[in-house]
């Protein structure tokens, strides 16, 4: 299978571009609502559509949170498989958040769901749960390296219960969220400019600096926005590796809509937010 280029390249290059903020395609029953549409397909639909025309062609990253689209059964994952297809096709890098993660033999099967060049989800990454262990998500992986796509590996979450299992110590003294950081340092070794293996670490977290942030990979950070944090939260929690940093945000730019200018304004205040915290940094 002749793949894309890797996605940690394709996602240096979009984050150069078009600096790195993350825009969650979250179609909250709330959200739809207060858009003045209707908690069904069609709603649905319009919804992630004006999202996509808003911003695809601006942002480096879209990331369509797939249980809001499972809510409405097969047509709702029809409306994904569109948004996934429109945004990238609009310019946009495409994580679809479904946070996967089982057996291997079943993780391969989610893998060719979502990281197969042909498959009808196929994203330029997939956020997985290494809860099964580290090395369950071995076939998403293989595939991805194979693809040019990339994972978001869930290390620290944004949410507070994710400490019980994150910060569990190990027998080695390391911590469980340390270590899932440790397995992507390992997995990105050597890439240029940036590895494929991305790790989930919240925005919400406070300082970070007893862990190795340093993956040579991207840091999708949620929780900006409606979680709390802001982005000039984010030198502190992620030091020196702000500069690999996608901070997410969803409802703190969706509730600006459904208007489309209100929409890119929203998220170009966001952007201009990240771009002076990180550079003032
Ligand atoms: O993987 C994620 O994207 C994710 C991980 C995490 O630790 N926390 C977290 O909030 N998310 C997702 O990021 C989005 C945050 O949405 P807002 O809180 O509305 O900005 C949701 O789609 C969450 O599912």
């Amino acid at each position: 299978m002749s793949g894309l280029e890797p996605f940690g390249a394709r996602l240096r290059r979009a984050m150069d571009e078009r600096g790195p903020l993350c825009v969650g395609i979250d179609p909250h029953a709330s959200l739809l609502a207060e858009w003045g549409l209707n908690d069904d397909v069609a709603g649905l639909e319009r919804f992630s559509r004006t999202v996509v025309e808003a911003l695809a062609d601006r942002v480096a990253v879209l990331k369509p949170q797939s249980a809001f689209f499972e809510r409405f059964g097969s047509r709702g994952l029809a409306v994904l498989e569109t948004s996934v297809a429109e945004a990238r096709a609009a310019g946009a890098l495409v994580v679809t958040d479904a946070k996967r993660g089982d057996i291997g033999s079943t993780m391969a099967a989610y893998a060719e769901s979502f990281l197969h060049k042909d498959a009808p989800l196929f994203s330029d990454a997939l956020t997985v749960s290494p809860y099964l262990g580290y090395g369950s998500l071995s076939p998403a992986v293989a595939l991805a390296r194979e693809s040019g796509a990339g994972l978001f590996v869930l290390a620290l979450t944004s949410n507070p219960e994710g400490g019980e299992v994150q910060h569990a110590v190990r027998s080695d003294g390391r911590n469980v969220g340390a270590t899932m950081l440790a397995h992507l340092s390992a997995e990105n070794a050597g890439e240029e400019p940036l590895g494929s293996f991305g790790a989930v670490v919240g925005a919400t977290l406070g300082d970070l600096s007893s862990y190795d942030l340093d993956i040579n990979g991207p840091l999708l950070a949620p929780g900006i926005g409606a979680q709390g944090a802001t982005p000039a939260d984010l030198p502190g929690v992620f030091g020196t590796a702000v500069r690999n940093v996608v901070p997410n945000v969803s409802r703190g730019v969706l509730r600006h809509g459904p208007d489309t200018v209100a929409l890119r304004d929203a998220a170009e205040r966001f952007a201009e937010e990240i771009r002076h915290a990180v550079t003032s940094s």
